[in-house]
Formats: structure tokens, sequence, C-alpha cells
């Protein structure tokens, strides 16, 4: 464990907010949060401080310029960074992440916190150390509100989870009535975050059987009923000529880290490979596609 991380500031135009949390979260930001200040938005991340020296984070500044510039932003982001604590960073990033409820059955519960006891709904407890997933962000929200749709009838069925993360949609799906997930990630920060929270919320290590690497990992020993992916575009495309291999007719797929630009190239995609969109959900900036076959 550090002892000593960098607390990352970005001030921005709220245009610019989603872009820079992804980033933070593709970077594997501890404790990502974002908040309004006046008019505009604040973003913050802790990482390691060996994770980064002076100059890195003088080029990511820079990078966060390019983004709103590409963007067509005027108004630049102002960014700062220094060094923490860990007792510090542990109580600033743990601050900002509460108990969260998502669609109408789960509530996303940090590790360290006792779940609340007037709720009836599905807790789902995370600690997702440096992996992706806390169910903060909008693209890992609409799969659990696309996964609680699908999973209402009660059907027993097996799910692929490609790009685990922290394990937070596996741990969902068995929460809302699935009986088994494969679940990969290239990160083996992410193997072991998934493994954890696994055990966090007392399950079975045969009901989410994780590995590391991609879909050609997944240990399916037939075709599952439905594909989880939340995952960039860039990274969709490039996985979606594979989703035959682990899928029947009647399979289904939910994927997400798609920006709303993106969505005709994602679903051109999936169109030549058999798929059509069923449905595309939208959240600020990002969308999620229900898919099946056509
Ligand atoms: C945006 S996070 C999603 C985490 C979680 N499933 C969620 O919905 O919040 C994407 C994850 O995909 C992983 N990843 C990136 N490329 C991948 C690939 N080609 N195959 C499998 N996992 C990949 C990253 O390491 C990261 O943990």
């Amino acid at each position: 464990m550090a002892n000593t991380w960098w607390e990352i500031q970005v001030t921005c135009s709220p245009l610019l907010e989603d872009t820079i949390f992804w980033r933070f979260e593709d970077w594997h930001g501890r404790g990502t949060a974002s908040e309004r200040w006046g008019q505009q938005s604040r973003v913050k991340a802790y990482f390691p401080q060996e994770q980064f020296c002076n100059v890195d984070l003088a080029a990511l500044a820079l990078r966060f310029q390019q983004d709103a510039l590409c963007l067509g932003i005027n108004e630049l982001p102002d960014v700062t960074w220094h060094l923490i604590e860990d007792e510090d960073w542990s109580k600033s990033w743990k601050k900002y992440w509460h108990p969260q409820p998502i669609g109408d059955r789960l509530l996303i519960n940090p590790a360290w916190m006792d779940p609340p006891t007037d709720s009836s709904r599905l807790v789902l407890k995370l600690d997702p150390g440096t992996a992706f997933g806390t169910g903060t962000h909008p693209t890992t929200q609409l799969c659990l509100e696309a996964l609680e749709m699908r999973l209402s009838d009660a059907q027993p069925v097996t799910l692929a989870d490609i790009g685990c993360g922290s394990g937070i949609l596996s741990i969902g799906a068995i929460l809302l009535g699935a009986q088994q997930v494969y679940a990969v990630d290239t990160d083996p920060l992410a193997v072991k975050a998934t493994g954890e929270n696994r055990a966090l919320n007392s399950m079975d290590a045969s009901r989410i059987q994780v590995a590391q690497g991609s879909i050609d990992s997944l240990k399916v020993s037939e075709p599952v009923d439905g594909i989880l992916c939340n995952i960039l575009a860039e990274i969709i495309v490039e996985l979606i000529p594979h989703f035959n291999a682990i899928a029947k007719e009647s399979t289904w797929g939910i994927l997400s880290g798609v920006l709303l630009e993106q969505s005709k190239w994602v679903a051109d995609t999936l169109e030549a490979h058999n798929w059509t969109v069923a449905t595309l959900w939208r959240r600020e900036d990002w969308c999620c596609l229900n898919i099946r076959r056509p």
C-alpha cells in the first residue's frame, strides 16, 4: 500500500466533465468523484505517488487541454495536483462515495459502511480497490439498470462479463437472479478486485468464475445467455466478431462505454456480425446498447 498519493483536481466546463472522469477511471484513479463548483465542474482523483512524476502530470494537464479543444470548448480546464498522506487520502476519497441506489432494486454500498437497515434493496457491497466500477459512472449505471430489466423474469441465466473491473456487473447480475457469470479482465488488479468483492458479498467462487484475459479467456463450456461488456467503443468493435463463438440464437447483450457519436459505428459493426440493437439508452454523453439477434 502506498503511503503518499497524488490528489489531482480538474476544474472545467461541465461539457468536459465526462471525458476527464473517464480518463481518470481508465488510468485506475482511486475515488474518482465530480461535483458542481458554481458554473463549473470539479473532478478529483487519487493516484499512488509512484504512478506519476511531475513531468507526467504536466503532460496530463496538457492532454486535458487538448480534450477541451477537440470538443470545441474554449474555456480550458484548470489542473492542479499535490501530494497527500495515506490517511488524508482515504478520508478524502471515501467521503465522496456514499451508498448509491441504482435502478429499482440495487443499492451499491461501500465496503467500509454498514448498509442501511431501512432499505428493501439488494445490497451490493463494494471495495473497488484500483479497479474501475464504483457505480458512479453513467455507463456502469446503465448496464446495471439494463440487467435489472433483463433478469426480472428470474430465468436462471448464464452470463459473460467482459471487462469486469471491480466485478460490479457480475455481482449485480447474481443478486438480480443470474445463475452463473464468467468474468474476464485484461487487468490483473481487476481480476483480484472481482475475486475480493465476490467474497465480500459471500458469493461462491463457482457462481462468478473470473480469469485474466479477454473474450478468448472465458472459461465457458457452452454458449451463454447474455453478454455484458462495458469497455470503450474502440475495444468493443474489436470484440464483436468474437461474440458469436460464445453465443446462441437467443443470446442478448448489454454493451456500454460507447459515446453517443460512436453508437452508429458500433451498431453498424454489430449488424455486420448478425446482431441488432433492440434499444439504445442514453445518459449524459454515454449510451448503452441492448442487443439481440435480428
Ligand atoms: C470501463 S471498465 C468497466 C468495469 C465494470 N464492468 C463496470 O461496468 O463498471 C472496463 C474494464 O475493461 C477492461 N478491459 C479493457 N480492455 C479489455 C479487453 N480487451 N478485454 C477484457 N477487458 C478489457 C479494463 O481493464 C477495465 O477494467
